[in-house]
């Protein structure tokens, strides 16, 4: 069974669903970066929020990983590049706290704009403090949206419903999204030009890193109210507390900080500034939300090989799961034996596939081919990891589609091209069964077994007998014989199934065979 540590509070519908599908679990919250390398090894399952950070030496203690689930959108907590690199998925739920969040930075909005939170402090301290607040409407205000995907668009549409203008920059959103959600997509400095009230919803990349900086501030009109909801980083922080020390900016209200938890900040004090602690998920129905599908999520990918959400590997949906095992099976048993009879460098690989399963979701099986192949030299790969690994070691993977298979339903062949050779190998699925149809040019109909002998001869008299001969000698069990050649007296290729696997000298005496030009052996 399975075995998944929560290591983060989250709601307790993740253990229920944990338990209901079959998930051993335990919830081990506040744990010190050394205490999860001390127990990570046990688990196959991480589920986190933002506290836990899994970075690459804990994902280095973490053997038995599989999966780590976010219960919530960014992942800047964790170091994917090691997960991927160790071949552990990387799941979040993007959409399931998405509405409350896009809620609290409407609420920061109308906070800012009204000062509320100051206004209400004081008030209960006995002040009335009733000509101090003079707040903005926002009715027919234009508020600047940046980072109009899932969150930004329900803020727009949030903003729309109190009549105010919307504008949004989104390097990726296109004309057609914007005219749809009901805003004006306009580029960067415009927005900071035009806008009464800027709120923003990227995740914190490079390319958004410090997006609200000094000079942007500058370009804004006098009174600007800033909401944050997104991502601390996002905001020049220091930037924003001179513009509204200096009145340029009226009001600011930040969710999140570039340094996390912020018990001391510069800003805090500040007049017009408000700060949550990173509230924007922490609503009930979020919560709950994000634990469900990140259990769900996390119990379908560990109990049927079914992925959603994953950042880092292609989606695999719970009824394709079934359906792709064994051409996933076949694709990687291609590939391994592929990459144990090459003896140089792959420098590219080609996938055909051909007929029925041309319809099917590919992604995996490549994937799968390309773990097959690169295990010989990387024993640890897997189908997450191997995209990556083969990008970085400079194979080129190309896949192709062609509607009609000969011989069969379906076929996948793999080519692989070397500094010296081509190579390709055929397989198909056969009641059930992987079975290769075509080995370097030669057709054969041969099962897969763990331990095969690969042989490539000429077609002349004597050699099945010479074979059979120092295979008896060496007391090597012979389970299949399978041969296959171009023509009458031409090139030869031999698949031989053996019980155990056989020695170097056995292998050097079929060498010595006459007919014999390659001898190799096979670990499946
Ligand atoms: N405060 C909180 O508790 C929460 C914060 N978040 C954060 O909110 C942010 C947005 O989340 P979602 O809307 O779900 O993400 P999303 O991926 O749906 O949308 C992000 C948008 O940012 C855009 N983007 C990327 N680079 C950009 C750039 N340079 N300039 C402008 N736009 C750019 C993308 O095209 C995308 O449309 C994320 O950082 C997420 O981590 C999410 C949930 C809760
Ligand atoms: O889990 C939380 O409270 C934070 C949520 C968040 O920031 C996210 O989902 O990106």
């Amino acid at each position: 069974m399975p075995k998944v540590l929560i290591a983060d509070k989250m709601s307790n519908r993740a253990v229920e669903v944990f338990k209901a599908r079959g998930v051993d679990v335990d919830v081990i919250t506040g744990l010190s970066k050394d205490e999860l390398m001390k127990i990570i090894g046990e688990y196959d399952g991480l589920a986190v929020r933002s506290s836990t950070r899994p970075d690459a030496e804990i994902i280095g203690q973490a053997t038995n990983l599989k999966v780590i689930g976010r219960a919530g959108i960014g992942v800047d907590n964790v170091d994917i590049k090691s997960a991927t690199d160790r071949g552990v998925v990387v799941m979040n739920t993007p959409f399931g706290n998405a509405i409350t969040t896009a809620e609290h930075a409407i609420a920061m909005l109308f906070a800012a704009a009204r000062q509320i939170p100051k206004a209400s402090e004081r008030t209960q301290n006995g002040e009335w403090p009733k000509s101090d607040y003079k707040g903005t409407e926002l009715f027919n205000k234009t508020l600047g949206v940046i980072g109009c995907g899932n969150i930004g668009a329900l803020v727009a549409e949030r903003a729309l419903g109190l009549k105010m203008k919307v504008i949004a920059f989104d390097p990726y959103l296109t004309e057609e999204r914007a005219r749809k959600i009901g805003v004006e997509k306009v580029e960067l400095d415009t927005l900071f030009q035009r806008a009464d009230a800027i709120t923003l919803h990227t995740p914190l990349v490079e390319s958004t890193k410090n997006i609200v900086n000094r000079e942007r501030l500058g370009m804004t009109r006098k009174g600007l109210i800033l909401v944050n909801c997104a991502r601390g980083g996002l905001v020049d922080e220091e930037a924003l507390k001179d513009a509204l020390d200096a009145g340029h900016v009226s009001a600011a209200a930040l969710d999140v900080f570039s340094i996390e938890p912020a018990k001391e900040h510069a800003l805090f004090g500040t007049p017009g500034f408000i700060a949550t602690p990173h509230l924007g998920a922490s609503t009930n129905e979020a919560q709950e939300n994000v634990a469900v599908q990140v259990a769900e999520q996390m119990a379908d990918y560990l109990l049927t090989g079914a992925i959603s959400n994953a950042i880092n590997t292609p989606s695999i949906t719970a009824e394709e799961a079934p359906r792709l095992k064994p051409w996933v099976d076949l694709a990687d048993k291609l590939g391994t034996m592929m990459g144990q009879l090459l003896h140089e460098p792959a420098k590219s690989i080609q996938i055909t596939y051909k007929g029925g399963i041309t319809q099917l979701n590919t992604n995996p099986l490549s994937a799968a081919a390309l773990a097959g192949m690169l295990k010989a030299a990387m024993p640890d790969v897997n189908m997450v990891s191997a995209p990556v690994l083969a990008k970085e070691r400079g194979i080129e993977l190309t896949e192709s589609y062609v509607n009609e298979a000969e011989r069969a339903d379906s076929l996948i062949r793999i080519t692989v091209e070397t500094a010296v050779r081509k190579f390709a190998i055929v397989g198909t699925i056969y009641r059930g069964e992987p079975r290769i149809v075509r080995l370097f040019g030669v057709p054969m109909d041969a099962a897969f077994s763990p331990s095969m002998i690969y042989v490539r001869n000429d077609d002349k008299p004597g050699f099945i007998g010479e074979v059979g001969r120092v295979l008896g000698e060496a007391k090597t069990n012979i389970a299949t014989f399978s041969l296959g050649r171009k023509k009458e007296g031409g090139e030869a290729v031999c698949l031989i199934s053996v019980d155990g696997m056989v020695s170097d000298a056995t292998v050097a005496a079929i060498q010595a065979i006459d007919q014999v030009k390659i001898v190799d052996r096979v670990t499946l």
